[in-house]
């Protein structure tokens, strides 16, 4: 089984949090690629069984630059078939619009037709011990269920 992770990161947080899953993917047993949104087309994700994206959110949800163009590469895909899951991290003082980009990829992908195998996994800021152990959970559970 093939993973792709995509990350936007500007100070690291969700740079970090991808690079622990995908410690935990290849712990798996899977076959991982992980890349930086900036340097990535989302077409990239259509090599893989496993479609992860991990964002940052600024700006009250307004995506980035660099978000927005891979966002409207995605919505461009057919990925029925595949399957995939988002984190990110976020700031809880931006209330409704805490790890907003999260949620709007995790709709971009429904819309392009593939299954979501866990909840958005979202964390305030730099992730703690506790978040580093919700983020070993989510990559064993990817991993139950892409080989169940
Ligand atoms: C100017 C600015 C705007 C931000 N806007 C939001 C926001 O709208 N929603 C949110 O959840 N977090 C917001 N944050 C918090 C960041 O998303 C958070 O610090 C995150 O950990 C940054 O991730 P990174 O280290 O991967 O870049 C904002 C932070 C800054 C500095």
């Amino acid at each position: 089984m093939r993973a792709k992770i995509v990350f936007a990161s500007m100070t690291g947080n969700d740079e970090d949090m991808a690079e622990i899953l995908e410690e935990d993917l290849l712990d798996a047993g899977l076959d991982v690629d992980t890349s930086d949104v900036s340097f990535t087309d989302a077409s990239d994700y259509l090599d893989s069984d496993l479609c992860v994206l991990v964002t940052y959110t600024y700006g009250e949800g307004a995506m980035t630059d660099e978000l927005v163009d891979f966002y409207e590469q995605l919505k461009q895909l057919d990925l029925s078939g595949k399957y995939f899951a988002v984190m990110g991290s976020g700031d809880k003082t931006y209330k409704e619009h805490y790890c907003e980009n999260v949620f709007d990829f995790e709709k971009a992908f429904l819309a392009c037709g593939a299954k979501e195998l866990i909840a958005p996994l979202t964390v305030e800021n730099a992730p703690t011990d506790e978040d580093i152990d919700r983020i070993d959970q989510a990559a064993e559970e990817l991993a139950n269920k892409l080989n169940g």
